[in-house]
C-alpha cells in the first residue's frame, strides 16, 4: 500500500515538475514534501516499535528528514509569499545544512547506558561548534558579498560533499561494527539513506551551478523514497547472520566520536576564507575538546583497571586463605608443597614439612566453648606465622586444629630446630587450658624432610609428617618427632622436660 502511494507521488512529482518547472511552482514541491513526509512516518514507525535504548537514534533520523522537510517548506513559502529580502532563502540554506547535526549525532554517539556525563557534555560542545560553524559558514558565504564569487560556491559544494560522504562512511562503519541485530538494522537503514543522500546532493549541487533542469527536484525524492522502502521492508538475510567480533566492534565504536572533532576542524579550515583567526581558534578548540575527551576516558579506564586489579588481588587472597585465621588454606598448602618438592628435586636443596596439631583441643572446646576455641586457633595461627619462618616458607591451616608449615631448602636438622622453637613459642603464649595435664595449651609436631626418593606428589610427604605427628601424640604430646626412623633424642628430652 505504502509503496503504491510512493510510486504515485514520485510519478506525480516528475509529471508536475515537467509541466510547471521545478523551482517556481508549488505543486511539484508539495509532491516532494509528501514523499519526505512518508519517509518521516516510516522512520517514526520504527521508532515506536523499538526498545528504549535504540529509540533515540531512530528519532534523530526522523529529525534529520524533518529538517529537510522544513527546508522544502521554506522554499514553498518563499514561492507562495515571495521573498524580496532573501530571508526565507537564507533560512532554507541554513535548514538544508543543519540536517547534518542529528545525522552526526546518530553516527558518532555510542548510545551506551553508562556513558559518563562529562563525555556526553564534551560531545555536545563539539556538536554545538559544528552547528555554529555551519550557520556562520553558509550564511556568510551564500548571502554576503562573497556569494557572487564562484570560488565561494565551490568551497560550499565541496565542503557539503565532504560532510555528507563522511557521515555516510561513518554510518556504514557503524553498521559493520554493530553486534546487536537491532543496531545493525538501524545503521543499515541510516547508511543507505545517508549514502544515497550524499550522492544525490553531490549531483544536485553540480547540476544547480549550470541551472536546474525540470527533473532535478525528483533527485531529492530518491533518498527519501529509499529510506521509506528500506525502513519498512524485511532486512536482508546477511544482516541477521553477520556479527562482528568484539574487537572489531569496540575499535569502530571507539573511533566513531573522532568524526565530530574532524567535522569541526574541516569546517574551521573552510571558514578560514571568511575569518582566519576564528578558524584557527575553532581548529585548536576541536583538538582540545577531543583531547579532553580522550584524557577523561583514559583516566577513567586507569581507575577502573586499578579497581579491577585490587578486587582480583583480594579475590585471589580470599580464595587461597583460611577464612578464620587468615593464613593460607589447604589448597595453597598443596600448591606450595608441590612447588617446593619440585624445586628440591631439581636443585638438590630439599625442603621439609611440619604437621602441627593442638593437643587436647576437643577438651579445650568442651570446657571453654567453641568461640574461645576459634579465638585460640587464631592466636596459634598468629604465633606460628610470626615464629621464625622465612618469607619463602608457608604457614597454612591444614584443617580443624591442624596446621602445616612448608620450609623451603631446609634439611632435617634445621626443620627439627624450627619445630622446637614452635613448641616453645606456643608454650610462651601461656594460653590456659583447664582440661589438659599441663594446664596450658601445647602443640605436637611431626617433621618430614624430602629425600631423593620422595615423590613430587604432596600426599606422600603429608602422610610421612602425619605419621610422625601421630608418634609425637602417642609419645606424650607437647613434642616433635621426625618422620625418618626413631624419634629425635632432643625431641624426647624436650618432651620429657615438659611432661
Ligand atoms: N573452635 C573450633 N574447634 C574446631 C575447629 N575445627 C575443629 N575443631 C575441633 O577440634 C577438635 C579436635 O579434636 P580431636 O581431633 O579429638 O583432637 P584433640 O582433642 O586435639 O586431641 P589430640 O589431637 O589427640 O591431642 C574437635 O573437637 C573439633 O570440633 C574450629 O574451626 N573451631
Amino acid at each position: 500500500m505504502q509503496v503504491v502511494l510512493l510510486i504515485v507521488l514520485l510519478t506525480a512529482h516528475l509529471a508536475l515538475a515537467h509541466w510547471y518547472g521545478h523551482t517556481e511552482a508549488v505543486l511539484p514541491q508539495l509532491a516532494m514534501l509528501a514523499v519526505q513526509g512518508m519517509a518521516v512516518w516510516a522512520v517514526f514507525t520504527r521508532y515506536r516499535r523499538s526498545p528504549s535504548l535504540i529509540r533515540l537514534p531512530w528519532l534523530l533520523l526522523a529529525l534529520a528528514v524533518l529538517m529537510q522537510m522544513l527546508w522544502d517548506s521554506t522554499n514553498v513559502l518563499a514561492t507562495v509569499l515571495g521573498d524580496k529580502g532573501g530571508y526565507l532563502a537564507a533560512l532554507a540554506t541554513v535548514l538544508s545544512a543543519l540536517y547534518v547535526i542529528p545525522c552526526m549525532f546518530m553516527s558518532t554517539r555510542l548510545f551506551t547506558q553508562h556513558e559518563p556525563r562529562t563525555v556526553v557534555a564534551l560531545d555536545l560542545v563539539l556538536l554545538c561548534m559544528v552547528a555554529a560553524l555551519v550557520y556562520q559558514f553558509f550564511i556568510t558565504l551564500l548571502s554576503g558579498p562573497l556569494a557572487s564569487d564562484p570560488a565561494s560556491i565551490y568551497v560550499v559544494v565541496y565542503l557539503a560533499d565532504a560532510i555528507d560522504f563522511s557521515l555516510a562512511a561513518m554510518a556504514i562503519l557503524r553498521l559493520f561494527g554493530a553486534r546487536s541485530f537491532r543496531w545493525r538494522f538501524f545503521y543499515y537503514v541510516a547508511s543507505a539513506y545517508l549514502l544515497v543522500n550524499a550522492s544525490v546532493a553531490c549531483i544536485y549541487n553540480r547540476v544547480e551551478m549550470h541551472g536546474l533542469p525540470w527533473w532535478a527536484g525528483s533527485l531529492i525524492d530518491v533518498p527519501h523514497a529509499l529510506l521509506l522502502v528500506v525502513a519498512l521492508r524485511q532486512p536482508p538475510r546477511w544482516l541477521r547472520t553477520y556479527r562482528p567480533s568484539l574487537g572489531v566492534s569496540q575499535t569502530i565504536g571507539s573511533f566513531a566520536p573522532i568524526l565530530l572533532a574532524m567535522m569541526v576542524v574541516m569546517l574551521g579550515i573552510s571558514t578560514s576564507r571568511i575569518n582566519f583567526v576564528l578558524s584557527l581558534l575553532v581548529g585548536a578548540a576541536a583538538v582540545l575538546f577531543y583531547g579532553l575527551r580522550v584524557a577523561f576516558i583514559q583516566s577513567r579506564h586507569i581507575d577502573q583497571q586499578r579497581a579491577i586489579d585490587l578486587s582480583t588481588w583480594r579475590l585471589e587472597q580470599q580464595v587461597g586463605r583460611d577464612p578464620l585465621t587468615g593464613i593460607a588454606n589447604r589448597a595453597t598448602l598443596d600448591t606450595r608443597l608441590r612447588e617446593v618438592l619440585e624445586e628440591g628435586r631439581s636443585t638438590g636443596c630439599f625442603g621439609s614439612l611440619l604437621m602441627i596439631d593442638i593437643d587436647y583441643f576437643k577438651q579445650y572446646n568442651d570446657s571453654l566453648g567453641h568461640i574461645a576455641g576459634d579465638a585460640c586457633l587464631i592466636q596459634v595461627a598468629g604465633a606460628l606465622s610470626r615464629s621464625q619462618v622465612r618469607a619463602r616458607d608457608l604457614v597454612a591451616r591444614y584443617g580443624g586444629e591442624e596446621f602445616a608449615i612448608v620450609l623451603v631448602d631446609t634439611n632435617a636438622e634445621v626443620a627439627l630446630e624450627v619445630a622446637r622453637r614452635l613448641v616453645t613459642a606456643i608454650e610462651h603464649l601461656q594460653i590456659a587450658h583447664p582440661a589438659c595435664p599441663l594446664g596450658r595449651l601445647s602443640i605436637s609436631i611431626g617433621v618430614a624432610t624430602q629425600t631423593e626418593q620422595t615423590p613430587i606428589d604432596p600426599v606422600a610427604m603429608l602422610d610421612q609428617a602425619d605419621h610422625a605427628l601421630y608418634r609425637a601424640k602417642r609419645n606424650g604430646r607437647n613434642r616433635f618427632e621426625a618422620a625418618t626412623g626413631d624419634a629425635d633424642p632432643s625431641s624426647a628430652l624436650y618432651g620429657a622436660s615438659n611432661a
